[in-house]
């Protein structure tokens, strides 16, 4: 397999076809990686082949799925920290059956081993910074891979990309359907992260702030009631390290300078859906569902779903 110069990502085509394609553009650690994970796919029955040329070489591994129905939703959430991109990303995801890939989450695994590097990276990432492409990246592949292998057809992510580079990069291997924007005045955002809690044991997400912030300005009236842990998580709630305020402000700023562009990258595309979130869960769900044309009771959703508006 002639191969420069790659790492791997995947994508998924219509039409039940998954592919998984390296591409130049990612450079060439990973490949060792890669020409590993394509000797399991042969194995496990995918055809490989080659697209494009130039600088731009292209592997892809596909097989014809049974039946060659659609595939799942590949959408993407976007927002300030603390918005609840993690909170309505994975019950979506529950509900559409596809994986939730929370950029964040596998960061923090990754961060839970002992190197040096884990440290470094565990540093920038409690002073609120962005970590490089290609840890991100690496990490990224690794988790799409594995989807894929176990024939997952679909996700929802959540907290990539962000930045426009980052952007460029996933254009260049999947086909996203639809860019979920929400968005939360900013004193209820640092509010939100500030209560944020999750649970040692469970791993469940919980928010100790209550809301309640008249309308100013062009800000609009925000009620959201705590979301309070069950008594069986109470006594194991832990505060992330990036969740005080100093660094609050910090990842709000990197936001508008290198994840604000993101929108606007999207939002040319055609695939940006604003989403304004005033209120919890129980006033939220429905609006978001409704706005994204799911049904929740028949689980029906336009899997074509390309931003008609
Ligand atoms: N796409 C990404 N690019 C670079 N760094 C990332 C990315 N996703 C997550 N991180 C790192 O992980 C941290 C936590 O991410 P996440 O849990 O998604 O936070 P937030 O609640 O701020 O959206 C980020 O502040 C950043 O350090």
């Amino acid at each position: 397999m002639a191969v420069m110069s790659c790492r791997s990502m995947v994508t998924y085509k219509g039409g039940g076809r998954m592919a998984l394609r390296a591409c130049g553009l990612f450079g060439a650690r990973e490949m060792g990686s890669v020409a590993a994970s394509m000797e399991t796919l042969v194995q496990q029955g995918w055809r490989v082949g080659e697209e494009g040329g130039g600088g731009r070489r292209v592997v892809v591994v596909e097989r014809q799925e049974e039946g060659g129905g659609g595939r799942g939703v590949q959408w993407v959430f976007l927002g300030c920290p603390g918005v609840g991109k993690g909170t309505y990303a994975s019950r979506l995801a529950k509900l559409l059956q596809v994986p939730h890939i929370a950029m964040g989450d596998l960061v923090r695994q990754e961060l839970s081993q002992t190197s040096s590097m884990a440290k470094q990276l565990a540093t920038l990432m409690s002073q609120g910074q962005l970590l490089p492409d290609d840890i991100i990246i690496r990490l990224l592949s690794k988790r799409l891979e594995n989807n894929m292998a176990s024939s997952q057809s679909g996700f929802i992510l959540d907290g990539f990309p962000r930045t426009v580079h980052q952007a460029e990069m996933l254009e260049e291997v999947a086909d996203i359907d639809l860019v979920v924007n929400l968005k939360l005045r900013e004193d209820a955002l640092i509010a939100k992260c500030l209560g944020r809690r999750i649970c040692s044991q469970c791993g469940g997400n919980f928010n100790l702030a209550r809301l309640e912030m008249e309308e100013s300005n062009s800000a609009p009236r925000i009620f959201m009631p705590p979301l309070l842990p069950p008594p069986s998580c109470a006594s194991k709630m832990t505060t992330r390290a990036d969740d005080t305020e100093e660094v609050v402000r910090t990842r709000l700023r990197i936001y508008y300078e290198e994840s604000k562009p993101v929108e606007d990258f999207y939002r040319g595309h055609g695939k940006l859906l604003d989403f304004e979130v005033s209120g919890g869960i129980p006033e939220t769900w429905p609006r978001l569902l409704a706005a994204l044309h799911v049904d929740e009771k028949h689980t029906n959703h336009d899997n074509s779903h390309k931003m008609a508006a």
